[in-house]
Order: C-alpha cells, then structure tokens, then sequence
C-alpha cells in the first residue's frame, strides 16, 4: 500500500520543496499539495525530481479565504475567475508533472451554480486532457465549509454525467464522506471506477488516520482488496510535529 503526504496539512512549516523532502524521507511515495502557487514551479519540479517522488493533485486557487471562498468554479457570477484560476493551475500542473487538478466548487447553491460548475468543468476537462491531467471534483462536508456547492457522492456523479468527458473523477475523501453519508464500504465498491483519488484521516477530529470512529485497517484493505493501488492521500492535521503522528504509516512500510 502507497500513501501520499498532503502537504496542505503535513509538514506546513516547511517550504514547499523540503516539505517534499521530509515524505520522502519519512516513507511517502508520493505527495499532494493544496495551492502551490507561491513555490516556483521549477523548484518543486526539481525537488520531485530528486525524490522520486509524484505530485498527485493540486487545487485550483480558492479564492479569498479571508473573505470566505473557498473554491471559484461553481460562481455564475464569478465566471472569469475561475477559467482564469483552472488555467493557472494547468499550467503549474503541466510544469511539475501533477497527475490530477481538484477543480474547486466554491459555496453557492441552485442550478445557476450547477451550470456554472458543469461549464467550466468541461473547460478544465479540455484544457487538462492535452496533458494527461485528471480532473476531480470533491464533496465536502457541511461542518468544516458550511454552504459548499458539492457535499454528496451522488450529486459528484450527476455533475461528472453531466460534464460527460473522459478525464473527470471524484476525489473520494473517506474523512468528508464518513461525515455526511457513512456507508464507506458499499460507497467505494460501486463507485470505484469513478474514483480518481482517495483521501484519509481520523473522524472526527481529522488528525492521523489511527484512531476515531473509522477503522481504516478494514477500510484499507478493503480497498486494495478491491484492487486500487494508487497512493492513498494522507490529509490530516498533524496537531504536533508531523514526524511524530506517522506510527500508522510505519506499518505500512
Ligand atoms: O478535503 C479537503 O479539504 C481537500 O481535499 C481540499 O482539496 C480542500 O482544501
Ligand atoms: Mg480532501
């Protein structure tokens, strides 16, 4: 079993490239990021290169955080800035070799919404492909980013139906989808093949995926038993020192 270090959440003290450095050196196969763009994209490019190591995905910009976006891509009224937040991160994706973009919603409801998000996915879909670049989209939940466009595996794949392009998948957040449907064993087995990227953590304190209400021993297993072996996303807040909450990791290696 493979796991990627979200460095979003672990290892935040750390630039970006010796954040990648430290997965390395703690056992990771690969890492993922948030929103890279302050990193030049030549130096993450060389530190992947010297670790061997893959960037799974990156996110499209968010936003004003400050100002409570959080994703600029299901905004009817924000249209530009999201084609212009989806070229961006094609363009870091394309310099660093990312294999996925998780192209964010935003907060905002309704059909004019759904619209939006279908539009420019579509437009995500098209820029990315020349790349061999995969497009997720992610259903949150409803306690960490109240107001979130995207919240339910079945409302994923009606916008992924919907955008009807080869390249698009869920990104299938075991911490979010415990949250708002449970259910995870039967959810993963039909939904597998539409899953592009799956993520971990603790629920519901989301911190190191050994202790809560989720066993992930079973869950694990029960995915690589349904055959998927890419790396599985570590997305957790560490809470201390990232170095000292990887024992779960250990056993894996
Ligand atoms: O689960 C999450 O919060 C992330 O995967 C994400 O992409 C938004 O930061
Ligand atoms: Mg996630």
């Amino acid at each position: 079993m493979k796991f990627s270090a979200n460095l979003g959440f672990l290892w935040r003290e750390l630039d970006l490239s010796d954040a990648i450095r430290a997965a390395k050196q703690a056992g990771f196969s690969d890492v993922e990021c948030h929103w890279p763009y302050d990193t030049p994209a030549k130096e993450v490019r060389e530190a992947l290169k010297e670790t061997g190591m893959t960037m799974m995905g990156l996110n499209t910009h968010p936003g004003d955080l400050d100002d409570g976006d959080f994703g600029l891509c299901a905004l009817p009224d924000r249209m530009d800035e999201g084609r212009a937040a989806i070229d961006q991160a094609v363009a870091y994706a394309n310099a660093t070799g990312t294999k996925c973009i998780h192209v964010m919603a935003g907060k905002s409801k309704g059909a004019e919404a759904a619209k939006a998000f279908v539009q420019n996915l579509r437009y995500a879909c098209e820029r990315a492909a020349p790349f061999g670049i995969t497009i997720l989209i992610e259903p949150l939940n409803t306690y960490d980013v109240p107001g979130y466009f995207l919240t339910s595996t079945a409302e994923a794949q009606r916008i992924i139906d919907m955008v009807d392009e080869p390249n698009i998948k869920i990104m299938f957040d075991c911490y979010h989808m415990q949250l708002m449907q449970g259910d995870l064993s039967n959810t993963l087995r039909d939904l597998l093949p539409k899953i592009g990227h799956i993520q971990i953590a603790s629920v519901p304190d989301r911190a190191q995926p050994d202790h809560g209400e989720l066993d992930y021993s079973y869950v694990l297993q029960l995915i690589a038993d349904l055959g998927y072996s890419a790396p599985i996303g570590a997305e957790y807040k560490p809470g201390k020192p990232t170095d000292q909450t990887l024992g779960w990791l250990k056993k894996y290696l």
